[in-house]
C-alpha cells in the first residue's frame, strides 16, 4: 500500500519535533525518522533510495510538497546556512551505480538533524561562521551521549546540497582512508575537532592528535587550544605517538574500571596518518571496540584497507569516509544507516575544510576564555576545608591548580620524590612555590612535614613564613629559611640534610626498615612522632624517631654552581647523595631556576642527578626543564605550568593553571595565621638567614648568655653560616699565638675589634681585667670610643693609648708581671705603629717590633691577648716576622682581603674565599677552622661600602 506524501511528511515532522525536544534522544529519533523516511519513500516509490528516480515527485524537488524547495518557508534550507561553495563539490556527481539525486526527503532529514545537531555542535562553516559568532557557542551541557556532527556537504546535481553528519562520541568512530597530508582531509578534522571542543562544556573532552607525517604541523592553526588546556601539544615522533597511544590506553582503562561511578571526561584521538604503523592501526582499532563506557573516539585519517603483511586491523564501531578524486564519501555509520543500499550515503560530499583565520582565532580565544573562566581558582581552592589532618607516611600531596576544570594534584612519593621546576624571571616561580607550600603547610602537621626554604635570589620568596615586626605569625614546619642566601649557606643546609639522612639511616636500621614509610607503618604515630615512648625494638627515645617528611625547596638553585671551585663540587657531591637516598628517608628536594644554564651547569656535573627528578614543572620560559625537544613551555601564559611526571619529554605535557598567591594577599595571610594558631605552644620559630641583614653583637644570644667566670675567655666576632647560625668565637686560652687579627681595609675591621672586647669584658667580673685601648686611625675613632664607653661602664679598667705609649706598653708586656687576671690589647690599626714600633732603643737593641713578636708568643701564657686590626695582610705579615711566625697570630678575621693572597698567606692555594661585603671568613689557625661568617657591625653601619 502506498503511503500518501503528505502522511509521510506529517510523521517525519513529529518525529523531527521529539527529536528537536530532546538532543539527549537525537539518535533514538533519528533512527526513528530514517525508518519513516525509507518506508515512505518505499511505499511512495517503491524504488527506495537505490532508485529515487522512481520515486514520485523526488526526482524534482521543486514539485515535492513544499519539501522540496528549499526557499521555502518553514521547509528546506534556511539562506546563509549552507554556503555556496566552489570547489570539488561542484563537479560532484552521483556515485557509480546510483542513477539519480538522493531524494529531497533525506535531505531534508539531514537538514533537520543538522538542527538538531546545531544545538549540539556550532553549526558554522566557512563564510557563515561570521554570522554565527555573532550568537554564544551553542554548548552542550554533556558528551556523554553520541553527538551529531557536519563534516561536510552532500551535493546533489540539480538537486541542491544539504550537510553531511556523523555520529561521534558516545562509542561511535569516525575513519578515513586518506591521511591528513592531504588539505581536504586536513581541513575537515581541523573543522571537525574545533566544532567539537567549542560545544564540549569545559573539561568534559580532551583532545590528543598524532601527527607523524606533518610533524604536528596539521593542528597548526590551532595551536591556541594547547594552551587552553583543550588539547595536548601534537605527539610529532613515533616516540611520542607511543607515549600518547599509551595515555588513550591508561584513559580507556581507567574510564572503563570506572565506569560504574560515570562520569570523567573524554578523549577525542585523532590519527592524522594512522597508516603509518602496523602496531598504531592494532591499538587504534583496539580503542574503536572499546564502547562508549571507555570514553576514548578515534578519528583516524589514512586508515589503509590491507597492509602489505595482510588486512588492516579490523575496527569496530566507525564511520567510513572514503575519498575519491575529491570527493568524500560517507559510510553507514554504525548502527544505523544513510542509504538503504547499505552503502552508506549516496550522494558525493564536499568536507568542510575551511576554518579562516581570524575566526578560528576568534573560536580559540573564545574557547580558552571559557575555559579560563571555568578553570579559574583563587588560592583558597589549594587549602583543605580542616587543616592538618592528612599523613604524610606513604607521601605528601597538595593541589596545585586545575587542567581545564579538572583539579590538578602533585605529591612528593616513591614515583615523584623530587621536582624540578624552571621559569624565566617574573613567570611566576614564587607565586607556584607559594601554592605548593601553603598547600603542603595546610594538609600536614608539622609533626608530618619539615620544611627548608632557600632562596639565592634577590627577593622576598620566602619572607613571609617567618615572623617579622610587623607580622609576628609563622609557619612552624619551616625550620630553616635562607633569604638572598650565600652558596655557603645553602651548603651548609644541605649538609644538614645529609646528616638527617645518616641520624634516619641510623633508626631505620635499628628498627628493620628499608624505608621511613616501613618504618612508620610499623609504629604507631605518637611514637614517631616524637610524642610517644621509645621505638619499638631500638629502645630509643622518641627523639631519635620523629620523622616528618622533609621538602627542601632551593631557589634558584643554580647559583650553587656558578663558580667552578670546592663549594661547587661540594654541592654537587650533596645534592647528588640527597637525591639518591632521599627517596627512602622521606627528604624530598624541590630545585628551581630561572635559567636553562642553571640546569645545564649541573646536567654538565653530574647527569644522574636529574635521574631522580621525574617531574618537571616548566612554567613560561621554563622549558630548560623539559626534554630538549620538548619546547611546550615557551608559548605559555602567566599562571600556567606544562607538569610532567615523565623526566620532561613530549607527549607527557599537562598544562596546569595555578591560582596567584600574590593576588589575594589577605586570603593568605589569613591561611597563615590560622596555621600559626594550630602550632604546638613553644614551637620554635624557623631559623631565618637573610643575606641582606647585618648582626650586632649586642643582639646575639651567646654575647647574652656570657657570664664572668669562664676558664677561657671567648671573642665572639660574628655570626656563622651555618644551619643554626652560631656565633662566631675564638677561645682566649694560654696556647702561644691566641691573638684576634682583623684584617682589612673596611672599617668593619674597627666593629669586629669592637665586638671581641666587649664579649672578653663580659666574662670578668669589674676591675678583673684591664682593657688597653690603642685608637691608632682616624677612620676608627668613634668606635673605639664607644669600645672604651662600654668597657668603661663593665667596670673595667681603661687606659687609652696613642703609638708611643703603646710601645711603651709592649715593653711592659714582653715580660708580663701579673696583677690581672687578663690583660687586653685593643689596638685600632696596629699597622698604623709600625713606624714607632720598627724604632730599635739604642739602649736595649730592642724594637717595639721585637716585643709586640714576645707578646704574641708569651702573652697568652701571662693572661696577655691582643685584639688588633690591621688594615693589611701584608702589614700584618710584616710585624708578625713574616708568614712562617702566622701561628704567632692563630685567630684572623678576614674582611676584603683578596683570596688568592689570603690563599698565599695561609699556604691554602685552593682556599674559595671570596670577599663580599658583609662578610668575613673566620681563621682558626689552632682549630684548623675556616668558616663564613657574618661579622658584628655597629648599629646603622652601612655594609655595603665595606
Ligand atoms: N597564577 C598567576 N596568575 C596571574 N598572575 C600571576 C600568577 N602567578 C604569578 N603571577 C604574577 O606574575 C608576577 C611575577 O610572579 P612571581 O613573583 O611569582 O615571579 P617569579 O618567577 O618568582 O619572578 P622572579 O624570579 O623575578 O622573582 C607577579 O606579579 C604575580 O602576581
Amino acid at each position: 500500500m502506498r503511503m500518501p506524501l503528505g502522511v509521510a511528511v506529517g510523521r517525519l515532522a513529529s518525529a523531527f519535533q521529539r527529536a528537536l525536544a530532546s538532543h539527549q534522544n537525537a539518535l533514538a529519533h533519528l533512527e526513528l525518522a530514517r525508518t519513516a523516511v525509507s518506508r515512505s519513500i518505499a511505499t511512495a516509490g517503491g524504488a527506495g533510495l537505490a532508485n529515487p528516480a522512481g520515486g514520485a515527485g523526488l526526482a524534482n524537488p521543486a514539485g515535492g510538497a513544499g519539501l522540496a524547495n528549499p526557499a521555502a518557508p518553514g521547509g528546506g534550507l534556511r539562506p546563509g546556512v549552507i554556503p555556496a561553495q566552489a570547489g570539488p563539490a561542484d563537479q560532484l556527481d552521483g556515485r557509480p551505480g546510483v542513477q539519480a539525486p538522493v531524494p529531497m526527503m533525506l535531505r531534508e532529514l539531514v537538514e533537520q538533524l543538522d538542527g538538531v545537531g546545531r544545538k549540539l555542535v556550532p553549526g558554522w562553516l566557512g563564510e557563515e561562521l561570521s554570522a554565527l559568532l555573532d550568537e554564544p557557542l551553542a554548548g552542550l551541557s554533556t558528551v556523554d551521549d553520541p553527538v551529531i556532527v557536519r563534516i561536510g556537504e552532500a551535493r546533489v546535481p540539480g538537486a541542491g546540497a544539504f550537510p553531511a553528519v556523523v555520529p561521534i562520541l558516545g562509542g561511535n568512530h569516525l575513519v578515513l582512508d586518506t591521511d591528513a597530508r592531504d588539505p581536504w582531509v586536513a581541513g575537515m578534522l581541523r573543522s571537525l575537532v574545533l566544532r567539537l571542543v567549542a560545544a564540549a562544556p569545559a573539561g568534559s573532552l580532551r583532545v590528543l592528535v598524532i601527527d607523524q607525517a606533518a610533524l604536528g604541523g596539521t593542528f597548526l592553526p590551532l595551536r591556541g587550544l594547547v594552551e587552553a588546556g583543550v588539547m595536548a601539544p601534537p605527539a610529532a615522533s613515533e616516540e611520542q605517538a607511543r607515549q600518547a597511544l599509551d595515555e588513550a590506553g591508561t584513559h580507556a582503562q581507567r574510564s572503563l574500571a570506572g565506569a560504574a561511578a560515570g562520569g570523567g571526561p573524554w578523549l577525542l584521538v585523532v590519527a592524522c596518518s594512522a597508516g603509518e604503523s602496523r602496531a598504531d592501526l592494532t591499538r587504534l582499532a583496539t580503542l574503536t571496540h572499546a564502547g562508549a563506557a571507555a570514553r576514548v573516539c578515534v578519528v583516524a585519517a589514512g586508515w589503509p584497507e590491507v597492509l602489505p603483511g595482510g588486512e588492516s586491523p579490523a575496527l569496530g564501531a566507525v564511520t567510513r569516509v572514503q575519498i575519491e578524486g575529491g570527493r568524500a564519501w560517507v559510510g553507514d555509520p554504525p548502527r544505523w544507516r544513510l542509504g538503504a543500499d547499505g552503502r552508506g550515503l549516496a550522494a558525493p560530499v564536499a568536507l568542510d575544510t575551511r576554518l579562516p583565520a581570524p575566526v578560528v582565532a576568534r573560536v580559540v580565544a573564545e574557547i580558552s576564555e571559557r575555559v579560563r573562566r571555568e578553570s579559574t581558582l583563587s588560592f583558597t581552592d589549594l587549602i583543605p576545608p580542616r587543616l592538618w589532618e592528612e599523613s604524610s607516611v606513604e607521601g605528601l600531596r597538595t593541589a596545585i591548580g586545575r587542567a581545564g576544570p579538572a583539579p590538578v594534584e602533585l605529591a612528593f612519593d616513591d614515583a615523584t620524590p623530587h621536582w624540578l621546576i624552571g621559569g624565566r624571571t617574573g613567570a611566576g616561580k614564587t607565586v607556584f612555590l607559594l601554592d605548593v607550600l601553603y598547600g603542603l603547610a595546610t594538609r600536614y602537621s608539622p609533626d608530618e612535614l619539615a620544611l627548608y626554604l632557600l632562596d639565592f635570589k634577590e627577593g622576598i620568596s620566602f619572607t613571609e613564613f617567618t615572623p617579622t615586626v610587623r607580622d609576628p605569625s609563622f609557619i612552624p614546619h619551616a625550620r630553616a629559611v635562607g633569604i638572598e642566601s650565600d652558596r655557603e649557606y645553602g651548603v651548609a643546609v644541605l649538609r644538614e640534610l645529609r646528616r638527617e639522612i645518616n641520624r634516619r639511616a641510623a633508626v631505620l636500621k635499628r628498627n628493620a626498615a628499608t624505608n621511613l614509610a616501613e618504618l612508620r607503618r610499623a609504629t604507631p604515630d605518637d611514637e614517631t612522632m616524637g610524642m610517644g615512648g621509645p621505638g619499638p625494638s631500638s629502645g630509643s627515645g622518641p627523639e631519635d624517631i620523629a620523622m616528618p617528611r622533609i621538602v627542601a625547596v632551593i631557589d634558584e638553585f643554580q647559583v650553587l654552581f656558578e663558580r667552578s671551585d670546592r663549594l661547587a663540587g661540594e654541592a654537587t657531591a650533596l645534592l647528588e647523595e640527597l637525591a639518591r637516598k632521599g627517596r627512602s628517608y622521606g627528604i624530598h628536594l624541590v630545585l628551581a631556576s630561572q635559567t636553562v644554564s642553571g640546569v645545564e651547569a649541573l646536567y654538565g656535573k653530574n647527569d644522574s642527578i636529574f635521574g631522580q627528578f621525574p617531574l618537571r614543572i616548566a612554567l613560561p620560559g621554563g622549558s630548560g626543564v623539559l626534554d630538549t625537544l620538548n619546547n611546550a613551555a615557551d608559548g605559555l601564559r602567566l599562571g600556567s605550568a606544562i607538569v610532567n611526571s615523565s623526566g620532561g619529554v613530549a607527549g607527557a605535557d599537562t598544562v596546569v593553571r595555578f591560582p596567584d598567591a600574590h593576588a589575594d594577599r589577605g586570603a593568605v595571610a589569613e591561611v597563615r595565621h590560622r596555621i600559626f594558631e594550630l602550632r604546638t605552644p613553644g614551637a620554635p620559630e624557623p631559623a631565618v638567614f637573610a643575606g641582606y641583614a647585618t648582626r650586632q653583637v649586642e643582639d646575639d644570644p651567646t654575647f647574652r648568655g656570657l657570664t664572668p667566670g669562664r676558664r677561657r675567655p671567648v671573642a665572639l666576632v660574628g655570626r656563622v653560616l651555618d644551619v643554626a647560625q652560631s656565633t662566631g668565637y675564638f677561645a682566649l686560652d694560654a696556647t702561644p699565638g691566641r691573638h684576634v687579627g682583623v684584617v682589612g681595609t673596611s672599617v668593619l675591621g674597627a666593629d669586629v675589634l669592637h665586638a671581641a672586647a666587649v664579649s672578653v669584658a663580659r666574662q670578668h667580673a669589674p676591675g678583673t681585667a684591664r682593657f688597653l685601648v690603642a685608637p691608632l686611625v682616624a677612620g676608627a675613632d668613634e668606635v673605639a670610643d664607644e669600645t672604651v664607653a662600654a668597657l668603661r661602664a663593665a667596670g673595667h679598667p681603661v687606659t687609652v693609648l696613642d703609638a708611643p705609649r703603646l710601645r711603651e706598653e709592649l715593653r711592659v708586656l714582653a715580660e708580663p708581671a701579673g696583677g690581672y687576671d687578663r690583660t687586653y690589647l685593643v689596638v685600632f690599626g696596629v699597622d698604623a705603629a709600625s713606624g714607632v714600633l720598627s724604632v730599635r732603643d739604642p739602649e736595649l737593641f730592642r724594637s717595639g717590633l721585637d716585643d709586640l713578636r714576645a707578646v704574641l708568643r708569651g702573652g697568652p701564657a701571662a693572661g696577655v691577648h691582643l685584639l688588633g686590626w690591621w688594615r693589611g695582610l701584608r702589614r700584618l705579615s710584616d710585624d708578625i716576622g713574616g708568614t712562617s711566625n702566622r701561628e704567632d697570630v692563630s685567630c684572623l678575621v678576614v674582611l676584603n682581603v683578596p683570596g688568592q693572597e689570603l690563599g698565599l698567606y695561609l699556604g691554602e692555594i685552593d682556599l674559595a674565599y671570596q670577599p663580599r661585603s658583609n662578610r668575613a671568613l673566620l681563621v682558626d689557625r689552632d682549630e684548623q677552622r675556616t668558616v663564613l661568617l657574618v661579622p658584628f657591625v655597629r648599629p646603622g653601619r652601612v655594609v655595603e661600602e665595606a
